[in-house]
């Protein structure tokens, strides 16, 4: 049971979506023991940089900073390079930002890794359709035809073809992904809404033990979490939804 639980809660991304390190630490004293990753995202690394990262890992959590990096190849390769030198256990780039960029980010992480042999390598992954964007938003305003699905597919399948690990998506698209790129290919999925919350901004969403279900590799919570009277119950009322997958 006690294997059960540590699988189930290691598969759990916990985003930190704060606007001070004080506030992430809080939720982090509520959440001690819980062996789940950590989520580190544009807000709270604007203003806790990397020593809140370092934090975290003095800590013995894996990290995933979710910066989603999105710039020509050169510029990403130098983020990755720092990325990967800082210690993260994984990172993100726009997969719309094209196979000579992801490419590029994944030299940076080599380059890294060839020039300090303490450093281990990082899971790399691309970001498809953010799981805020729904059907009209892609054909209307981002201007993609077809539909999510198959913008999604394409996305993942460029993704590979970059030598990237895996992608960001929806866990309604996590078969699919599977199904294309093999099941080693890694699904990071937020939108996840246990039943009764609230979707909030997000378009495409699965509960839980449905996204494990779909055989996702990672979910990430945040706001039902970081927004819970009981953050700590919230995230326990997840894992056991999720071992029961
Ligand atoms: O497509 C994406 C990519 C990243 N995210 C991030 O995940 C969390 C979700 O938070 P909730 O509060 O559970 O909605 C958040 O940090 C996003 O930046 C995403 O939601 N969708």
């Amino acid at each position: 049971m006690a294997f059960l639980y540590e699988q189930a809660a290691g598969r759990l991304m916990v985003a930190l979506d704060y606007p001070s390190a004080e506030q992430a630490r809080n939720l982090i004293q509520d959440l001690e023991g819980i062996p789940c990753y950590m989520k580190v995202g544009m807000q709270l690394y604007y203003t806790a940089g990397p020593d809140f990262v370092k934090e975290l890992k003095a800590k013995g959590y894996s990290v995933f900073l979710d910066l989603k990096l999105h710039d020509i190849p050169n510029t990403v390769k130098g983020g990755a390079d720092s990325l990967t030198r800082l210690g993260v256990d994984m990172f993100n780039v726009h997969a719309s930002g094209g196979l000579k960029m992801m490419a590029a980010a994944k030299e940076g992480v080599l380059s890294a890794l060839d020039s300090e042999s303490s450093l281990r390598k990082p899971i790399l992954i691309g970001v498809t359709q953010l799981t805020s964007t729904n059907q009209e938003m892609l054909n209307r305003e981002i201007g993609i035809p077809g539909n999510v699905e198959q913008s999604v597919l394409s996305y993942a399948a460029l993704t590979q073809e970059a030598g990237l690990d895996g992608v960001v998506a929806s866990p309604l698209e996590v078969q699919a992904i599977k199904g294309r790129c093999g099941t080693s290919f890694i699904t990071v999925t937020p939108g996840i809404r246990p039943e009764g919350s609230s979707a909030g901004d997000q378009s495409r969403t699965l509960t839980p033990e449905e996204a494990m279900r779909q055989g996702t590799d990672y979910i990430v919570v945040g706001r039902p979490i970081t927004t819970s009277p009981q953050p700590r119950k919230a995230a326990e009322l997840i894992i056991e939804e999720m071992m029961k997958a």
